[in-house]
């Protein structure tokens, strides 16, 4: 096997603390297998409280967290932000970067992600890239052109090797919340399009990277996407809500 599983639940602006007690008693009441991390990615607030939770239900090597964004910056007048040096300090091990709402709701821009991307590792996080077309790129039939102007910038900033530590989120943007899911054979022609384009710069990382799929994937789906040879796991949103959902997709999750 080269690449682990991964299924990272992205809890968006939602979630409290009664879903953090009950989301790590309905972990902790099933067998995850060893090939599969997961991750949950609560909003800013909870992420110690989930961490303790884990810690105490002896969790720790199956579940990680991460958070859903962090600032370029090191520290200082960034009032609304958090650093990596803030996440470092709450043990947190991965975060969502570049996810289609920051670039469209809050502007970010690929260079942004990129430099994102950097510190994160740099602090020693694991980046989940996300990426994505909207429908009317797709439409267009500018999925492919779009997908690697998002990664370049990040490949520039860091180079091919870092990729290593990266994980990559393809998610559709027409698909995100929507209940429209890719068809399984379009979701993997694009991921093995994303391989592709990383083994251009580097075949040995390209076929390393975790390549998940997000975009309205659910209990009902989960097992034929995560089938697809290019598929390593899933960015989970709607359905990661619900616990007993979200535990069926993390025992779908298949090693490749
Ligand atoms: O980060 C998660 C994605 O945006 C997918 O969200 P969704 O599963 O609700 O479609």
């Amino acid at each position: 096997m080269t690449r682990q599983a991964i299924v990272a639940a992205n809890w968006k602006m939602n979630g409290d603390s009664a879903l953090v007690s009950s989301m790590v008693s309905a972990l902790a009441s099933i067998n995850l297998p060893s090939h599969v991390d997961v991750v949950i990615c609560p909003s800013f607030p909870y992420l110690s409280e989930l961490n303790q939770k884990i810690t105490a239900a002896n969790l720790n090597d199956a579940i990680q967290v991460g958070s859903q964004n962090v600032s370029e910056h090191d520290s200082g007048a960034y009032t609304g932000e958090v650093s990596t040096a803030i996440l470092q300090d709450l043990a947190i091990h991965y975060v969502i970067l570049g996810h289609s709402e920051r670039r469209s709701l809050y502007n970010e821009t690929s260079l942004q992600v990129a430099k994102k991307v950097h510190v994160a590792l740099n602090a020693g996080l694991t980046p989940i890239l996300c990426i994505g077309e909207s429908e009317a790129e797709r439409a267009n039939g500018q999925t492919e052109s779009v997908l690697s102007a998002q990664i370049q910038p990040v490949i520039d900033e860091i180079g091919i090797n870092k990729f290593n530590d990266v994980v990559i989120a393809y998610e559709p943007v027409w698909a995100i919340g929507t209940g429209k899911t890719a068809s399984s054979a379009m979701a993997q022609e694009t991921h093995q399009f994303i391989r592709q384009f990383l083994a251009q710069h580097n075949e040995q990382v390209a076929n390393k990277v975790p390549l998940l799929y997000g975009g309205s994937v659910n209990a009902a789906n989960c097992e034929e996407l995560f089938a697809q040879a290019d598929i390593d796991g899933g960015l989970i949103g709607g359905a990661s809500l619900k616990a007993e959902q979200f535990k069926t997709i993390c025992l779908a999750a298949k090693g490749k």
